[in-house]
């Protein structure tokens, strides 16, 4: 084991479905004590690229590695996976299962029952321990499935939606867990579609699009790095600027379009003719992460 808090790396992964190249050769690394939002349209492979990390899905072509070295089964086993397909029993009482899921992941009864009582609490759901899982709002039911997933202090967590269907304040006291865990350099990997719920809430993303990497790193990384985009306003109308060298036009209404420059020549050049024009406003716009996944997934 090395000094750090290990992380998880994803090498060239690659899984095939018939014809279909679901995952293609994608690499990224889960830094440890970093959220990183998975983000991508249906069918981008988040789930498929997910499931080879825990190893429930044959890997065709690269590796995970942990720790720096290729994944074991073992590691694995310390890891807390959410699964698209959720995988607790309707029919059972909330805390009689996650009891049963901590021994399975080598808790005695006593830990497995003070910690998933803890988590319930921390969750709201102290009152509901003795139900079936059955009678919990779909959102509880997501909050209890979380809780199995951190049930053990896992070394990493792999998230597949666990936000989806949970209301904002379930979703800032999900979070809220999730932090302490990363706080302890636990490496976290949540896929999402809520792009400004991933905006928030991540300290890296990954953009996948047609089983591809199209974009990965910080938010401001990628805003760095994302379209230069301007608001420019003139008297009478701005019309004028298509056509313009180097200016890609995004949109024009009356005397304000809102332009993709090039380069600073192409920037300077136009600020120079909109001064000749009575130039009332330009102003560098900041891309929203929908801006960026936009563009990378374009
Ligand atoms: N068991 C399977 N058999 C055949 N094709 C599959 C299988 N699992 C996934 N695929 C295909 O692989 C591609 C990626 O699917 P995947 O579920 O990984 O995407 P996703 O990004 O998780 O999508 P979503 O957000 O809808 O869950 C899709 O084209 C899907 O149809």
């Amino acid at each position: 084991m090395s000094q750090s808090p290990p992380a998880l790396e994803v090498i060239d992964l690659t899984r095939r479905f018939g014809d279909n190249t679901a995952v293609d050769a994608v690499s990224f690394v889960v830094e440890p004590g970093r959220m990183t939002g998975f983000v991508g349209a249906n069918g981008a492979g988040k789930t498929t690229t997910m499931r080879m990390i825990m190893g429930v899905l044959a890997i065709h072509g690269g590796e995970v590695r942990w720790d720096g070295r290729p994944i074991t089964a073992a590691d694995r086993s310390r890891f807390g996976y959410m699964p698209e397909e959720r995988g607790l029993y309707p029919k059972q009482q909330v805390l009689d299962q996650l009891v049963y899921l901590g021994q399975l992941r080598g808790m005695t009864r006593r830990d497995a029952a003070a910690e998933a009582t803890r988590l319930l609490e921390r969750f709201g759901l102290g009152g509901r321990t003795r139900d079936k899982l059955e009678s919990l709002s779909l959102g509880n039911q997501q909050r209890v499935q979380v809780a199995a997933s951190l049930l053990h202090g896992p070394a990493a967590l792999i998230l597949d939606e666990p936000f989806s269907g949970l209301d904002p304040v379930a979703v800032d006291s999900m979070v809220d867990l999730l932090r302490e865990r990363t706080r302890h350099g636990v490496p976290v990997l949540f896929s999402s579609h809520q792009l400004d719920l991933v905006d928030r809430l991540c300290d890296s993303l990954v953009i996948l699009s047609g089983g591809r990497v199209r974009a990965a790193g910080t938010g401001d990384d990628l805003r760095a790095a994302g379209p230069r985009r301007f608001r420019l306003s003139t008297e009478p109308d701005a019309g004028w600027v298509r056509g313009e060298p180097g200016v890609d036009v995004v949109d024009v209404e009356g005397t304000t379009a809102v332009l993709q420059i090039e380069d600073d020549a192409a920037r300077d050049r136009l600020v120079r003719r909109a001064a000749e024009r009575g130039l009332t406003e330009f102003t560098p716009l900041v891309p929203t992460l929908s801006d960026i996944y936009r563009e990378a997934v374009r």
